[in-house]
C-alpha cells in the first residue's frame, strides 16, 4: 500500500493528529528559501519526539550533505530528506549513519531516471522524492507541480515518492500509479504550516481507505 507523508508540520496538535494516519511526518529544519514552516532545532526535536507511529523526517534544503546529516543526526532524526544534489561516492564513504531520502527537483525528464538509478545504489535509501523546484515551478494537470508523465515513468523503480501540489482534488490521479509514497503539504493546509484535518482525512481516505463510509 502507498505510504503517506505529511510534511511541513509546525504545530503539536497537527503532529498528534497525523501520527494516527500518516506513515511519515516531515519537519523542515533548514531552508535557503523563505518558509513559514521552518522550525528551530528545539521545536523540531520536541515535535518529533511526540510521535509514536509515524516516522520523523528531517527536511533540509540549502546545506551541504555533510552538514545536513550532522544537523539531522544531532537532533535525533532517523531519516534525512535532503533537497540538494547527493554525491553518491561521498555519501557511501562515510556519511551514512542515517537513512537518506534524496529529493530530485523536477525540471525536465532528461536526467531523472539516471539520477534515481544512481541514488538506488546507496543501501540506506528510505525513499527518493520526485518534487517540484521550490521556486519557479510550473503547473501541470490537475494543479500538480510535477507532470503525471514523469510519475508514470518512474513509479516502477524502487521506493519512489511523489510530491508537488498534491491534495484532495488530485490525489486520485496519483494513487492509480501506486507509488511507494505520496507527500502532501500545502494541499492539506488552511495557511502555511497549519494543517487542515478535514483535507488530510480526504487524502487518507483515498490512499488508505480509512474513514471511508
Ligand atoms: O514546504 C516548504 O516550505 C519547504 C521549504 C523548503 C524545503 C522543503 C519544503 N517542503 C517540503 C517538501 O519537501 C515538499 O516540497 C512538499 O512536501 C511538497 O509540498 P507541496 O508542493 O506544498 O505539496
Amino acid at each position: 500500500m502507498t505510504l503517506l507523508k505529511v510534511c511541513g508540520l509546525t504545530r503539536r496538535i497537527d503532529v498528534e493528529f497525523i501520527d494516527k494516519h500518516a506513515d511519515y511526518a516531515g519537519f523542515i529544519i533548514h531552508s535557503d528559501v523563505k518558509t513559514q514552516r521552518l522550525l528551530s532545532p528545539n521545536e523540531a526535536r520536541d515535535l518529533a519526539s511526540t510521535l509514536s507511529k509515524a516516522k520523523p523526517v528531517a527536511v533540509v534544503r540549502g546545506l551541504g550533505l555533510r552538514d545536513a546529516v550532522e544537523l539531522a543526526t544531532g537532533l535525533g532524526f532517523p531519516i534525512l530528506q535532503y533537497h540538494g544534489v547527493v554525491n553518491v561516492d561521498e555519501y557511501l564513504s562515510g556519511q551514512g549513519n542515517i537513512n537518506l531520502a534524496p529529493v530530485i527537483e523536477y525540471s525536465d525528464d532528461s536526467t531523472v531516471v539516471k539520477t534515481i538509478e544512481e541514488y538506488l545504489t546507496m543501501s540506506n535509501v528510505e525513499y527518493i522524492l520526485i518534487d517540484a523546484p521550490k521556486a519557479g515551478y510550473r503547473l501541470f494537470e490537475y494543479g500538480l507541480k510535477i507532470p503525471l508523465s514523469i510519475i508514470r515513468r518512474v513509479v516502477g523503480l524502487s521506493r519512489i515518492g511523489v510530491a508537488g501540489g498534491i491534495g484532495p482534488g488530485n490525489v486520485k490521479f496519483i494513487i492509480k500509479y501506486n507509488p511507494f509514497l505520496i507527500d502532501v503539504n500545502s494541499g492539506v493546509e488552511s495557511s502555511p504550516g497549519v494543517k487542515d484535518w478535514r483535507l488530510i482525512m480526504e487524502v487518507v481516505k483515498v490512499i488508505k481507505g480509512e474513514g471511508a463510509p
